[in-house]
This record gives C-alpha cells, sequence and structure tokens, in this order.
C-alpha cells in the first residue's frame, strides 16, 4: 500500500488558486510515482486560521463532485492508475447557511465519503463560534481495510477513535492544520491514538502561516506498535510510504488488548 501525505505550505501570502494549482501537479505527480492513496491537509484552500475569509471560500457539496478548486485536483483522474484521495478538508456551506469543516474522500468509481468534523476548535472564537459540529462518525471500506476519518482537534477525544475501531477502522485518515505551538501534543496524540487502537495512522498537516499561526507540519505515519514509520519536517513535504496493511491483523493478535475492553 503506497501512500503520499501531502504537507501544503498554507500561508496568508498565496492566493488559494494558486494553491490549487499546486496540489493538482503534487497529486499528479504522486499519481506518477504509483502513489494508491493520497492525503491533503485541512483547511488548505481556506485556511485553518483565516476565519475572516472562509465565507468567501465556502461552497456547498454538489452531487456531481466537492468544491471547484478541489475537483481540479480531482480531475485528474483518468489520467493514470486509479486513486484513492481524501481531498483533506474545505469550509462547506450547507443549504441552511451553516458552515462545517467538511473532509471528502473519493475513491475509484462510485466510492465517496464526506465527513463533517465533530470537535470545532477554538473555545470563544474561530471554528468553534462560526462552524457547526459534525454529528456522524465516517469509516470508508478499502482494498487495504476499513479507513476511519477525523480531523485535527478530533484528535484530542479519544472516544471519538474508539467508536471508529468498533466500526472496524484499522487505518486512520487524519487531516490537519495544527500550529507550531502544540505540535509535540500532535506527534504524542498521532501514536497514542495508533497504539491504543492498533491502527496505522496517516495524517497530514499544514506547515506556512495562516491567519497569523505558524502551523507546525510533521506530518506522520504511525504503524499499529506506535512506531514512526516516516515524519515530516516544517517544511512543505510529500510524505511518501509504503506500508503492509496486514501488519494491523498481527498487531492485533501478537497483543490482543482490544479483546480485553471491560466497559463499552
Ligand atoms: O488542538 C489543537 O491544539 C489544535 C487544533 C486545531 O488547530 C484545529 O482543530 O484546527
Amino acid at each position: 500500500m503506497r501512500v503520499s501525505l501531502l504537507q501544503l505550505a498554507v500561508d496568508d501570502s498565496e492566493r488559494p488558486e494558486d494553491r490549487a494549482d499546486r496540489a493538482v501537479q503534487l497529486v499528479e505527480a504522486e499519481r506518477a510515482s504509483g502513489a494508491e492513496l493520497v492525503i491533503l491537509p485541512e483547511l488548505w484552500v481556506a485556511g485553518g486560521f483565516d476565519y475572516k475569509h472562509w465565507g468567501e471560500h465556502a461552497e456547498p457539496i454538489a452531487d456531481s463532485g466537492p468544491v471547484a478548486a478541489l475537483e481540479k485536483v480531482r480531475a485528474g483522474e483518468g489520467s493514470g492508475p486509479e486513486l484513492w484521495l481524501h481531498f483533506g478538508s474545505y469550509v462547506e456551506s450547507a443549504p441552511d447557511g451553516t458552515l462545517y469543516n467538511t473532509s471528502v474522500f473519493r475513491g475509484p468509481g462510485e466510492v465517496a465519503a464526506q465527513y463533517r468534523k465533530i470537535h470545532r476548535f477554538g473555545f470563544s472564537e474561530g471554528e468553534a463560534t462560526l462552524m457547526g459540529a459534525g454529528e456522524d462518525l465516517v469509516t470508508v471500506p478499502s482494498p487495504w481495510g476499513t479507513l476511519g476519518l477525523a480531523t485535527c482537534y478530533d484528535l484530542r477525544f479519544p472516544e471519538q477513535f474508539r467508536s471508529l475501531t468498533d466500526l472496524g477502522m484499522e487505518h486512520l485518515v487524519m487531516c490537519s492544520a495544527w500550529p507550531e505551538r502544540r505540535i509535540e501534543h500532535w506527534r504524542i496524540l498521532l501514536r497514542a491514538r495508533a497504539i491504543e487502537d492498533q491502527v496505522f495512522v496517516f495524517a497530514t498537516n499544514c506547515v506556512g502561516t495562516n491567519g497569523g499561526v505558524v502551523l507546525g507540519g510533521r506530518s506522520a505515519v504511525i504503524d499499529p506498535w506506535g512506531n514512526v514509520v516516516a515524519e515530516a519536517g516544517t517544511g512543505e513535504e510529500v510524505l511518501r510510504v509504503d506500508v503492509d496493511p496486514a501488519v494491523v491483523a498481527q498487531t492485533r493478535e501478537t497483543l490482543p488488548v482490544l479483546k480485553d475492553r471491560r466497559l463499552r
């Protein structure tokens, strides 16, 4: 299973359209390199902390596909091997006007999933006041096992991941815009989620300065034993790894802690 994490720079100084063009090129390069699953970060079009401009970038989910900028990324389909693409998240404008931080996932053919971020970050400002909270856990069946979707701040709420495990999650796919200031929390919690739920973690973060907040990078792939398979630095980077999805079942067999749960 070849997975590519696109750790994009999301800088205030760059026009979102230019970033989208760059993302298209990066996705196409990964497709050409044999990537089967490509994962972009959270709110990489609008910017995770550029609250003032979220409204301008909000778009509805159309039946035919997600926002125009993300569709540009998808447009390369048909030009190479089939790709499973996690578009990262974008600002979704629901029919009732509510904004959501929504991830979009597409596999070959009809495979499609959308996940509205459940835990909103910001306390008394930002996402917590400007966006609605998602209600539903989302898993996606894939050739490598069941993928569970989550976004950034969700990482601090282990019960969400245990619930995903109860739904069959074997690989966690996260998109984030996690600040540099708390990047050690990110690194530790990614490993914790991998160890406690015995899953592969594929977590893509942003870098750059967005809304005045420095984003921390350190996108990572963690195996179900908690080993860091690969970790990005703090600049724009593509993290490409080959992993064996069978390691999930092997780990769960070798150390069957999930079977010893008492409380549900
Ligand atoms: O929990 C954190 O420290 C960062 C969360 C965050 O930046 C987000 O969810 O957008």
